[in-house]
């Protein structure tokens, strides 16, 4: 079975969130079972393709209106990813600094109609395409409806939704950029007046999948303006559990933290991490560490950090670190934060692989007031790193996420305000004095939250769409 995958992100090639760490793995265990897993992503001007060396595959130009962009396909030389992937070079769109700009729109109708034009020319075309969020989700339209791909038309075309909260909407105007279809199927483009490149891939995908079985639910209720039509279509809905890449997340071997170690060494190895971090982040290593890891933006409750962690550590005897970028007001009051609370808190504004390893490590407690949170990854890799979370429970946290109070091993709260994430560090803070709380941050390393299972699931809902694949 021939696997497709296209996304604006995938580990470690271009990586902003989550959604990268999907692709970076994903593929990789789909292999595993006997598929042929592929990437095709946008060629970005980064570290990484500075540093890695690439051959061309295929050359073309595509029309997109009245321009024509050359582009090219390329591929790794020496790839040790697990599994084939390919770039699409449009060197006047897409080749830039960063993965996201403030006008994507051309960029990525670039980026999906030069992946389907190489894809349709092939010798051997796919048994599945599966498109990742609204960066490709015009694809399922253009593979059904346009007339240059009648050649697609046949393949099974899955939709992942990893965030709904970004939907990629444009104007009718830039209509003209697609290629050619017949103009009365426009209405499977619209959502509320605007093309919508996530409310079309829900309309014309075979199956829309989300990261998590409760995300699925909740959308239905609320999904920025698409939960009408996620009832509607809710037939070829599922929700499947994102999983992590246990290559890359094993405290055992992860070359990335300061002492690995197992269950059996947790308490040496997590000490060593945490007496790292506190040195470098001039923190008192007697107590309890919260860490927080991620964007900082609404949907992950950052816009209250500011008060939760002054009124925590006012409160507690406590240290918290955060490592984040995001919107520019909330960096600047949690940089400012620092001069208030001495060796109690610091914050690494900025993007840092190797430190978000270390702090999973080294830390006592993760914190993810998540408003929103379709899956989250940072949940599950604190688990395998022995890190008691610290969750809002909705959507993926709520499926992976159990509180102490009823048996479980986490901390749970069900609403993002002030008093309640408070609480639920209070509560976190008393946990650590107890005898439970070595037992249960070792319990936690043995949780399976590896791909093996997930990358089934989504082998299986394939067979559901071709019972001949
Ligand atoms: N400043 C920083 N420095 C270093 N590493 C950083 C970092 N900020 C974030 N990260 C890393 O980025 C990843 C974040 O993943 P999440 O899944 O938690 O969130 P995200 O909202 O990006 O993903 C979306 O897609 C994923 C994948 O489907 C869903 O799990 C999720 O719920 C959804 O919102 C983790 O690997 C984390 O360690």
């Amino acid at each position: 079975m021939i696997i497709t995958h296209l996304s604006a992100e995938c580990y470690p090639i271009a990586k902003i969130g989550g959604l990268a760490d999907v692709l970076g793995a994903l593929p990789k265990y789909q292999n595993e079972l006997g598929a042929t897993a592929q990437v095709v992503m946008p060629f970005y001007n980064n570290k990484f393709t500075k540093t890695h060396k690439f051959k061309p595959v295929y050359n073309d130009t595509i029309l997109m209106g009245e321009t024509d962009y050359d582009f090219r396909i390329l591929t790794l030389v020496d790839n040790n990813l697990g599994f084939d992937i390919y770039f699409v070079d449009v060197p006047e769109l897409l080749y830039s600094d960063f993965v996201y700009t403030s006008d994507d729109t051309e960029r990525f109708l670039a980026f999906q109609i030069a992946a389907l034009d190489w894809i349709a020319q092939g010798e051997t075309l796919p048994d599945v395409i599966h498109c990742h969020d609204h960066h490709t989700g015009l694809i399922p339209f253009m593979a059904q409806e346009s007339y240059r791909y009648s050649m697609l038309r046949k393949i099974p075309v899955a939709f992942t939704i990893h965030n709904a909260q970004y939907q990629g909407a444009f104007s009718h105007d830039l209509v003209y950029l697609i290629p050619e279809f017949k103009f009365s199927r426009v209405g499977l483009l619209d959502w509320n007046h605007l093309i919508n490149p996530l409310a079309s891939a829900i309309k014309c995908s075979w199956i829309v999948s989300t990261v998590s079985p409760s995300y699925m639910d909740e959308l239905k209720e609320n999904a920025n303006g698409l939960e009408k039509l996620l009832s509607d279509e809710h037939a070829k809905c599922i929700g499947i559990l994102n999983g992590i890449d246990t290559e890359v997340w094993n405290t055992e071997t992860d070359p990335l933290i300061i002492e690995n170690y197992t269950q059996d060494t947790i308490e040496q190895g997590k000490q060593a991490n945490k007496e790292w971090l506190c040195k470098e982040f001039n923190l008192d290593v007697n107590r309890p560490l919260f860490a927080f890891i991620g964007r900082l933006v609404e949907q992950k409750g950052a816009d209250l950090f500011p008060k939760i962690f002054s009124e925590s550590l006012f409160g507690n005897d406590i240290s918290i670190l955060l490592l984040g970028s995001g919107e520019k007001h909330t960096e600047n009051e949690l940089r400012n934060l620092k001069t208030k609370f001495g060796n109690k808190y610091n914050a690494f504004i900025g993007y840092d692989e190797k430190l978000s390893h270390i702090i999973y490590a080294g830390a006592d407690f993760l914190l993810m007031p998540s408003r929103v949170e379709p899956c989250g990854l940072n949940q599950m890799y604190s688990l395998k790193y022995g890190t008691i979370p610290v969750v809002n429970s909705v959507g993926g946290l709520k499926d992976t996420v159990e509180d102490i109070f009823d048996g479980g091993f986490g901390i749970c709260h069900n609403n993002v305000t002030v008093s309640e994430v408070c609480e639920a560090i209070e509560r976190a803070n008393a946990f650590y004095y107890t005898d439970k709380f070595k037992l249960t941050r070792s319990d936690i390393m043995s949780i399976d939250h590896s791909w093996h299972a997930s990358a089934k699931s989504y082998i299986n809902v394939y067979n559901s769409l071709n019972p001949f694949l």
